[in-house]
């Protein structure tokens, strides 16, 4: 446990600055920790990356960096925050919000399914800060309920996306200089992935389309288990199911969301701007609930504002960053 030697792998600066205790999160890339700022008691996820477990030195850096830079740049309600980044030789510990609540995955496994209105309230934060990243040319690539956390264990909660390692900034900057120049030495694909550039941000939409079919149903559109065709032949056919007994008392309006992202062919598929206005988000309570919960703490009442800020009231520690994304 961390309160023997493991602490001493820690980075001095980390150490001084945070006590960390349980894991709280276990991914792909390493583990999470629930962590406490000695100065303030307050709590935040420390995410240890532990760089061997990439497959190569190079992407190691190149992943882990992407994820730093994107990090800190973006700011969204939905979107994670980073609050400090260290590292060592071996591994990367950064440190982040801490969602109460702990990963969505969790929640519909315990729920078996979610209530509709409660996945539509979730859904609808989720589009909102994959819009966030479109707008400003990120690409997630690694949507999946493990992936969104939930600010407390309340069905009527905030929802944060977080992962970004398999993020990328589309190098639109890059391309455009290739285009400026003269073109006639450049090969025709150069020309046509400017458009799938496009594409790229399609991916998020169909991943959305499997989170929002596993919080209606509990279960995965493409498992193994379903007929004999692997799981990467039912995706590259969008072979999902709708088992009766699951999908019985989901509404029409939500079924018609899902078909329309777990479309293969990218052009055809509902994008993140055209879900936000299907009719099954028109629903202004969920949205008056949602916009609630999505305002920056101790907005609620303007009238403390101008109340001396008490020792409790948490300043949101803006993440140093060159400048925030818009
Ligand atoms: C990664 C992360 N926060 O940023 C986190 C991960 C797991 C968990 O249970 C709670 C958390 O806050």
């Amino acid at each position: 446990d961390l309160m023997s030697d493991d602490q001493s792998s820690l980075p001095r600066a980390l150490q001084d600055k945070y006590v960390l205790t349980r894991r709280i999160g276990t991914g792909v890339c390493g583990e999470v920790r629930l962590a406490f700022e000695r100065s303030t008691c307050r709590k935040f996820a420390v995410k240890i990356i532990n760089k061997k477990n990439f497959q190569s030195e190079g992407t190691a850096t190149r992943n882990a960096e992407t994820e730093i830079e994107i990090l800190q740049r973006v700011d969204h309600p939905c979107l994670i925050k980073t609050e400090d980044f260290y590292q060592t030789e071996d591994s990367y510990y950064i440190v982040l919000e801490l969602m109460e609540g702990g990963e969505l995955f969790h929640r519909v496994k315990s729920q078996q399914q979610l209530d509709e209105g409660v996945a539509k309230l979730y859904f609808y934060q989720m589009l909102c800060a994959v819009q966030y990243l479109h707008r400003n040319g990120i690409i997630h690539r690694d949507l999946k309920p493990e992936n969104v956390l939930l600010s407390s264990s309340e069905d009527e909660c905030l929802i944060k996306v977080t992962d970004f390692n398999q993020s990328r900034i589309l190098e639109e900057a890059a391309l455009m200089r290739t285009l400026c120049g003269t073109p006639s030495y450049l090969a025709p694909e150069v020309f046509t992935h400017a458009s799938s550039t496009g594409y790229g941000l399609a991916v998020d939409a169909w991943s959305l389309g499997v989170l929002l079919f596993v919080c209606l149903s509990g279960y995965a559109p493409f498992h193994e288990s379903f007929g004999e065709r692997s799981v990467t032949e039912q995706i590259i056919h969008g072979e999902f199911t709708m088992v009766p007994s699951k999908w019985r008392r989901v509404s029409n309006q939500a079924k018609d969301v899902v078909r329309k992202l777990l479309v293969v062919d990218p052009k055809l598929r509902m994008t993140v701007d055209e879900a936000l206005q299907h009719p099954w988000l028109q629903d202004q309570p969920m949205l008056q609930t949602a916009h609630r919960l999505m305002k920056p703490a101790g907005r609620g009442d303007e009238d403390d504002e101008d109340d001396a800020p008490s020792a409790a009231v948490s300043t949101e520690a803006e993440p140093s960053s060159a400048g925030s994304l818009n």
